[in-house]
């Protein structure tokens, strides 16, 4: 299984290019599903999850056509035909390695006027139910039924209502499986308290590029007139906010100046508040932000909230850039119950972090020492990739796969702008 081993000290300088985004792409592609004419995706990551996705959308019938890129660029163009679907069926082998393939319930049961989906189950970051899917699919007009671990929904008549449904607490996944179920619903829908996370709004731009008629898009409520079919198009997936926050990280602990290109600045709000208030430079530009830090970091208090806050997904990555700083850092997580993973494997490289429930106190070290970790989850893993950067000596990261899932060629954006970072494929 592969490693990835870092020699850390290196200062961080150059431009780093930002791909596509995972969880845009992940709601994007399912789109595809939702009309007999061609999606075509520019801007797709090359990511692992990108390609469990489209070997999903083949098993329901769709085709999915990688186009005009070469090895050495980032991110990909894909178009989607799905003429027909063959199938309704989304089984357990490929949802429980994948969460977001739940978005697909939404999309095949629009389509098709049923859906039978595998539950995902629970991750290492959490419990992570669906419960809110189903309510809102239920509350425009889905009729579902669980056995054998399969939910099945069912459009009566063929297509689904339409109707009202205000969350209790606002969940990207279920916002955006509803959003796309109601888009070519026979009625209106008023969907409340929704997510406002810019890859909504990338969803909801594709959704209209191919004649969907959707009010308030980035605000908690989303108005959807339905139609009755939607059209192809082609739509470039936007920046992604989390890769661009962790390389941010990364160029503010290492010290050095580091420009991300391809960046949405607008996205990045709480992030880069939070890496100012670190005592870093940011100079946001157009679509690119430089990073400059000399590496003295100072302690923050952060608590993770749904978008316009603080980014759960970002909380790991800050976590290992304040093991660093200049005295003790408090961060809260309040979006998933068990995302601290990281700690032991931190403290393994000799940070100072104490976890309490929901909330963590990182007292800032002078040193840490390369070690050998394992990664546990996606953001986890990335939390070591930096520390290791700054590590005195060899880290040797394990469960390289977690990091495939969301970063496109990690070792070779980091070592063209001077980390000193391969991955080794005989661990
Ligand atoms: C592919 C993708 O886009 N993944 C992102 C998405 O995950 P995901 O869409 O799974 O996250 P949600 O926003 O749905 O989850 C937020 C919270 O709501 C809970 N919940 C969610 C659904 C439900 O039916 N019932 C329920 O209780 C979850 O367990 C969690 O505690 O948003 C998360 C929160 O920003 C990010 O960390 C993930 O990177
Ligand atoms: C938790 C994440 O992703 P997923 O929802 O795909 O597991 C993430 O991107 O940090």
């Amino acid at each position: 299984m592969d490693r990835i081993l870092i020699r850390g000290g290196r200062r961080l300088n150059g431009k780093l290019p930002i791909s596509g985004a995972k969880n845009a792409a992940l709601t994007l592609m399912p789109c595809g599903l939702l009309t007999d004419e061609p999606l075509t995706l520019r801007n797709l990551p090359r990511l692992a999850d990108v390609d469990g996705f489209g070997h999903l959308l083949n098993q329901l019938g769709a085709s999915t056509t990688i186009e005009g890129s070469r090895p050495e660029d980032f991110g990909r163009v894909m178009t989607i035909r799905a003429g027909q679907l063959t199938s309704t069926e989304a089984p357990y082998d490929i949802v429980r390695k994948m969460r977001a393939s739940i978005l697909v319930l939404g999309p095949i049961l629009a389509r098709a006027g049923q859906a039978r989906v595998s539950l995902p189950g629970g991750c290492a970051i959490g419990n992570r139910p669906i419960d809110l899917h189903l309510k809102a699919l239920e509350a425009i007009g889905a009729e579902l039924e669980m056995s054998a671990g399969y939910v099945t929904a069912t459009a009566p008549g063929g297509r689904l209502s339409g109707g009202r449904y205000r969350f209790p607490v606002v969940s990207v996944g279920a916002t955006e499986n509803v959003v796309m179920a109601a888009v070519t619903a026979k009625g209106a829908s008023r969907i409340e308290n929704a997510a406002r996370e810019p890859e909504i709004v990338d969803l909801c731009r594709c959704l209209v590029a191919m004649g969907a008629r959707i009010d308030g898009i980035g605000s908690e409520t989303l108005e959807i007139e339905g139609v009755a079919e939607l059209h192809g198009a082609t739509y470039a997936v936007m920046p992604d906010r989390i890769e661009a926050g962790s390389y941010a990280c990364a160029a503010a602990v290492a010290g050095g100046e580091v420009e991300l290109t391809n960046v949405d600045v607008a996205s990045m709000g709480a992030t880069l508040t939070a890496l100012r208030e670190a005592g870093v430079g940011i100079e946001e530009r157009r679509d690119s932000i430089v990073v400059s830090s000399d590496g003295q970091l100072k302690p923050l208090t952060l608590t993770t909230a749904p978008y316009p806050g603080f980014a759960t997904d970002m909380q790991a990555q800050f976590m290992a850039m304040l093991c660093k700083a200049a005295g003790a850092s408090v961060l809260t997580e309040t979006i998933f119950e068990n995302r601290y993973m990281h700690v032991p494997e931190l403290a393994r490289m000799g940070a100072d972090i104490q976890v309490r429930g929901r909330t963590a106190v990182v007292k800032g070290v002078d040193r840490l020492v390369g070690a050998p970790v394992m990664a546990t989850d996606l953001r986890a893993s990335m939390s070591l990739i930096i520390a290791g950067l700054v590590a005195e000596g060899e880290t040797s990261v394990a469960r390289v796969y977690h990091l495939d899932r969301g970063y496109e060629r990690l070792e070779e954006k980091l070592s063209a702008v001077g980390a000193d970072i391969e991955r080794d494929g005989g661990g």
